[in-house]
This record gives structure tokens, sequence and C-alpha cells, in this order.
């Protein structure tokens, strides 16, 4: 990280670290990553006082006002769904980021899907695949370069985005709406270019994490034949209580997912999406006898707790049943800790339940065992002969997880 840095791996510490974090310690930004999001510079930061910003951000994604969105979410989920079976194979990972990419950019930006949208869409892939260089020089031919240009033109891409929806009154309150209203001590409101900026961090936060949830997703659930049988049961009794195969899942189906919530949580803990966080030290602090230096950075591995055998039973089994039991305090922490604590995780949730609702009650899908082929109600052949993960950015199946699947009769997208 090129500077002096302390490594914790226990929960405790990793608690003590991110809650205590106002006090003692502030957030690190990696200054490759923040100049490919455009990022305001301090001139442009200071126009509006950064934690009112944060607060209006954690506000829009407040729980009731995410739950008014599941129709919505509903809505993408279908729309992305409906073309997996006119494709000889699925690349799971470019259809996880269609779903997670609309679903971030309607609640942040009240954005539909659209041609420029998917644009928006494949130009924002360049800036995280940026992010994944170990050399973020700024050369042409690099993907440095590349993502630097193409993070630029997503910035200006928003720009009209941003003017029309001054000028409109919607009625469903969006991130950008909010972040509108607010103004500085001095009664200016937040300008277009600030706007725009805070778009990109809205976007990267919640993209690029969200679609790699929805390929572990099925990965998990394709290998694990006993537990995709139970989530599908608990599914389909939720689409046969609907009169008609367009009704959209509503809030009160979401809290009759159970099983499928422990899923969600299971693949949160064994993928560990966000492996690690950093922080630096304001002052010097101890720590249980450690000393930390002032402007040390500390290094919270998120995923050694999450995999460690000392706080969850049997951890490299993908097992939904240990979260029927609440989970040992802190043990589980895939969206931080704190103050930062990630505002997108209601909405990430429910995006998760009603993207596994319609995967197993639209497609039946192949399971390949050993070298033969069979046919099964709830399962998917695994296409491809990558294994393994890759770990830059953030852990990935390798190879994108491509699947072949099937529709079934009663299917609904
Ligand atoms: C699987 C999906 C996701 C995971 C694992 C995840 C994880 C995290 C984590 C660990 C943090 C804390 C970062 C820190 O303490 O430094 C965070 C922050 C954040 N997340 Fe998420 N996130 C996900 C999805 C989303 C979504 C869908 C959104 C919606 C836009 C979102 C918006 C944010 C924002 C704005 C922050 C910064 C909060 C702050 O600095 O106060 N996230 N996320």
């Amino acid at each position: 990280m090129g500077n002096p840095t302390i490594v914790t791996s226990t929960p405790e510490a990793a608690r003590f670290v991110l809650a205590t974090q106002h006090k003692s310690f502030t957030t690190f930004d990696y200054p490759s990553v923040s100049r490919l999001l455009s990022i305001p510079s301090a001139a442009v930061s200071q126009e509006m006082p950064p934690g009112k910003i944060l607060k209006t951000i954690h506000d829009s994604m407040h729980f009731e006002l995410v739950r008014d969105k599941i129709a919505k979410i509903d809505k993408i989920t279908r729309w992305v769904l409906s073309s997996w079976d006119k494709q000889p194979f699925v690349f799971t990972y470019q259809e996880a980021k269609k779903l997670a990419f609309h679903a971030v950019l309607d609640s942040i930006a009240g954005m539909a899907p659209s041609p420029e949208t998917m644009k928006l869409m494949d130009d924002f892939g360049y800036v995280i695949k940026g992010m994944g260089t170990s050399m973020p020089f700024n050369i042409p031919g690099t993907s440095y370069h590349m993502a630097l240009e193409k993070g630029q033109q997503v910035f200006e891409a928003l720009s009209p985005v941003v003017k029309k929806r001054r000028l409109e009154k919607s009625q469903e309150k969006c991130t950008l709406d909010l972040l509108m209203e607010i103004e500085n001590a001095n009664g200016e409101k937040i300008s277009d270019d600030s706007l725009q900026s805070h778009l990109c961090g809205l976007m990267f936060a919640g993209f690029h994490s969200s679609a790699v949830l929805f390929v572990w997703l099925v990965k998990f659930l394709g290998e694990n034949q006993e537990i995709l049988q139970q989530v599908k049961a608990e599914q389909d009794t939720i689409r046969m209580g609907k009169i008609s195969p367009e009704d959209p899942l509503s809030w009160t189906d979401i809290i009759n997912m159970p099983l499928t919530s422990t899923v969600f949580q299971e693949t949160l803990r064994m993928a560990s999406i966000v492996p690690f966080l950093t922080r630096r030290a304001k002052e010097d602090i101890n720590y249980e006898g450690i000393q930390i230096p002032k402007s040390w950075l500390v290094h919270v591995g998120i995923q050694n707790f999450h995999l460690g055998p000392e706080y969850h039973k049997d951890p490299l089994k993908f097992d939904p049943s240990r979260f029927q039991a609440p989970a040992k305090p802190a043990a589980f922490l895939p969206f931080g800790n704190g103050a930062s604590m990630c505002p997108g995780r209601e909405l990430i949730k429910f995006e998760a339940l009603v993207f596994v609702h319609y995967l197993v009650t639209t497609y039946r899908m192949l399971l390949r065992v050993s070298l033969h082929y069979c046919m099964t109600w709830h399962s998917w052949e695994r296409i491809g002969s990558e294994q393994g993960i890759d770990h830059w950015p953030i852990p990935i199946v390798k190879g994108g997880l491509p699947i072949k699947v099937a529709k079934l009769n009663k299917s609904v997208t």
C-alpha cells in the first residue's frame, strides 16, 4: 500500500477500528481510484459539507424508501432474465452487471434501462477494469489510461441527466433528488459537477459489488442442489400465491423468504465481496497493548474472520442454516460497521432475493455430473473449464461463470 500498515484479522479489532472511526481513524481512499471516479477536487468538495452529503446518501437508501422500490427492482430483474433462454450460453457475470447497474441507476438517479444506460454501463465497466490494474499510470495503451478516458465520458454523460432531473418534479425520490435539495450554510445548492461525481462514486459503490454477488449466488446455488431445491420450494410457494403471472413481488413476499435470506447471508460470508477495509490513524492509538502510530494505515481483514474456523464451524462449507441462529457478534461484517456501514445493504438484499426468485421459478437448468449430463428440475450446466477466483479489485469467479439454461413451462419472465 506504500504506507506502513498494521494488519488485523479478528472481528473485535475490526469493530474497534470501524466503529471508533470518526474519533481515531479516517477512511482511506486510493488516489488512483478517486481519480477514475472524478471524485471532487478540494475546491468543489468545499462547496457542501461532506457530512451533509453522506447523511443525505444514507437517508436516501433508508429501509422505507428502498422498500418502495421493490416493484421497480422486480421489473428490471424480469427484463434482464427474460432473454436468458434465447442465448446459447448465459455469461452470468455479463447479465449480473446489467441487473446490478440498472438497479443502482434507478435507485440513485431514477433512470430506466435504455440504450444510453447500456452505453453508460459499458463505459463504466472500463473504469472498474482500470481499478484492477496494479500499475495505475496514465500511459496511452494501458487499461488505466482507457479507464480515465471512459471515466471522463461517464462524468460528462451524466451532465444532461442531472440537468433534466433538476427540471422534473418526480414523485418518486431518488438519491439525486435528495442531494439536489440540500443547501450549505450560505443557502447555496450543490453544483452539477459535484452531483455528477457523487453519482460516479455511487455507481462504483453499488454496481460491481452487487454484480459479483449475483454471480456467487448462481454458483453456490448451482453447486448445492439440496439447498437449491429448498429455495425453489420456498419461491414456488410465493409464485403460486400470485393471481396473475405478471404480478410483481411485494414486500410481504420478501419477508416470506427466510431460507433465501440465509442463502444471501451465507453467500456474502463465503464470497467476502469486500474482503478488507482500510483506515488511517488520526492519532497515536493503543489497542490492547498494540501501538498504532499516527498516520499509519490499518488493514481490516474481513475475509479472515468470515472464513475463520474459530468463528464459523466448517467455514468452507456452504451452509445457509448457520444463519438461522444469529452469527457470533461481529464475526459477519459484509457491509462494514460504524458510520460508514454500507447504506445500500437493504437495496442489495431486495435485489438478491428478487433475482433468486425469478432465477429459480423461471429456469430449468442442467447439471453436469462427472462427465455425464443429466436433466434435473433445478440445476444448470456449468460450461467452460476455467476454475478459481480472480482477486482484484474484488473476488470474482474466474471466466464470469458461463451457464446454460432452459425455460420452465410456467415461467413468468
Ligand atoms: C454485495 C453488495 C455490496 C457490498 C458487499 C457492499 C459493501 C460495502 C462495505 C463493506 C462498505 C463500507 C466501506 C467502508 O467502511 O469503508 C460499503 C459502503 C458503501 N456502500 Fe456498499 N456494498 C454493496 C452494495 C451497495 C449498493 C447496492 C449500494 C448503493 C448505491 C452501496 C452503496 C454504498 C455507499 C454509498 C457506501 C459508502 C458509505 C459511507 O462512506 O458512508 N453499496 N459497502
